[in-house]
This record gives structure tokens, sequence and C-alpha cells, in this order.
């Protein structure tokens, strides 16, 4: 469970989050939309303490995520794939994680064939396309077998199969009973994978909805999202 209350982020006058609240339950795939510069990767980086928020909080399984001891077997993310040193191997960048978190490094080749890495674990990672780039980020998200995942964009980059690959992982993750927060610009992929919604605009909160009650027969999650975007702008 991810429980935000009243984050607020301000950047000079200007606030990239404003008085966010908001829970993301264990079980299902939530999925964290508004348009660019609406606040998704702020919120995502106040929840995983790499900023401090200027007001409110916000907690993971009941704490906050700077408490944890070894937060990697708590919380998976994925934030930037491209944030990695591109002068080492894959694999021995999931060991140092591993390492630095106390987690054994047992599962580090099942995860890399998991996300399609089989092959390229002992190549230098400078010479990993950006979807190779993903797939590896998700590996180390799902390191610690971590309750909470954070995904921003993690089908940037993708291919096709990549794409529904990512789309499977996700609801094979929720239907564990893990928490999964997902944020993505692809409206068409969001409908089919996302179970709940949260749109942002201007780092206020404009929806916190299922899908199901969003899109109708006739009615995109395109539609959706514009109709509400445009409501918040007025
Ligand atoms: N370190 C920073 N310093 C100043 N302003 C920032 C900083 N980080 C984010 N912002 C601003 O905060 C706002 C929200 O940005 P954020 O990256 O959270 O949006 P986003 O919804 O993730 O956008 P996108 O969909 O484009 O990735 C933007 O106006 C951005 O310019």
């Amino acid at each position: 469970m991810i429980e935000v209350t009243g984050l607020t982020k301000r950047f000079g006058p200007a606030a990239a989050v404003d008085d966010l609240s908001f829970q993301v339950p264990p079980g299902r795939i939530t999925g964290f939309l508004g348009p660019n510069g609406a606040g998704k990767t702020t919120t995502m980086r106040l929840i995983l303490g790499l900023d401090r928020p200027t007001a409110g909080h916000a907690l993971v399984g009941g704490v906050p995520y700077r408490s944890m001891r070894r937060p990697l077997t708590h919380v998976g993310a994925l934030l930037d794939a491209t944030a990695v040193q591109g002068g080492r191997r894959a694999e021995q960048h999931l060991r140092w994680l591993a390492r630095s978190n106390g987690i054994s490094p047992r599962s580090i080749g099942s995860l890399l064939e998991l996300v399609g890495l089989g092959d390229v674990g002992r190549k230098r990672i400078g010479g990993f396309s950006l979807g190779m780039k993903q797939r590896l980020g998700m590996a180390a998200a799902l390191l610690g077998d971590p309750e909470v995942l954070l995904l921003d964009e993690p089908t940037n980059g993708l291919d096709p199969e990549g794409i529904r690959w990512t789309r499977g992982l996700l609801k094979s993750l929720a239907a564990e009973g893990r928490t999964v927060l997902v944020s993505s610009h692809l409206m068409s992929e969001m409908a089919l994978t996302a179970d709940h919604l949260i749109i942002l605009a201007r780092g206020r909160l404009l929806a916190d909805a299922g899908v199901a009650d969003l899109v109708r027969p006739g009615v995109s999650l395109e539609d959706v999202f514009m109709r509400v975007i445009a409501g918040g702008e007025r």
C-alpha cells in the first residue's frame, strides 16, 4: 500500500506537486496519468525519498521509504532506466545492487532471463538500447522480490513484444497481491493494463477511479483523459 497525504513540492514559486492525496492499494495495477510536467515523476521521487516534500508525506507499507533498512526488498522502482553506469556489465550492475541491499545474487541469472536479457548479461550497459535498459531496470526493480512496484513509463522504448510482455508481467505481479503504480503516456496500453487510474495535471489530482468506471463502449481512455484534463484546466 502506498499512501500519499497532502503531498506538496515547490521548486521556487511553482508547485510541481500540489496538496496531493491518494492511496494505491495492493492487488491491482494503478495507472498514473497526466500531461507532460503534471508532476508524476516528482510524486514518485517524493515517495522514494529522493526529494524532500515542501509539505505532506508519503508512506509505503505504513513507513517512509527513507526509514527502510533494505528498501529494495520492500519497494522496486524504475524511474530513469538510462541512469546506469555504462561501463558496468548488466550482471555486475544487478550484483552490485543486490550486495548493497543484502539480497542474495542467486536470482540474477533467472531475472535476466525473465526480462529477455539472458544472452547479454556479460555485455556492458553502455551498448544497450533504451528498450534493453528498460528491461534491465525492470530486473533491478524485481531484484528484492518487493511487495510494492513504482514504474515510471516502463514501456518507453520497448518493442511491441516488450510492451505486451510488460503488461503480462504487471498483471501477474498485481495478481500475486503486490502494489503496482505505473505511469504512462500510452492511453491504449493503459486501458489494457490498468485496473485503476490516478490522473494529475499541474500537480493536482483530477481523477481517482476504476478504469471500468471511466471507459465505456464508444468512449476510449484517450477521450476520458482529454476531457478530464480540459476540465482541470478550466
Ligand atoms: N529539480 C527540479 N527543479 C525545478 N523544477 C522541476 C524539477 N523537477 C521537476 N520540476 C518541474 O516540476 C514539474 C513536474 O515535473 P515532472 O517531471 O514531475 O512531471 P511529469 O508528470 O513526470 O512529466 P513527464 O510526463 O513529462 O515526464 C515540471 O514543471 C518540471 O519542470
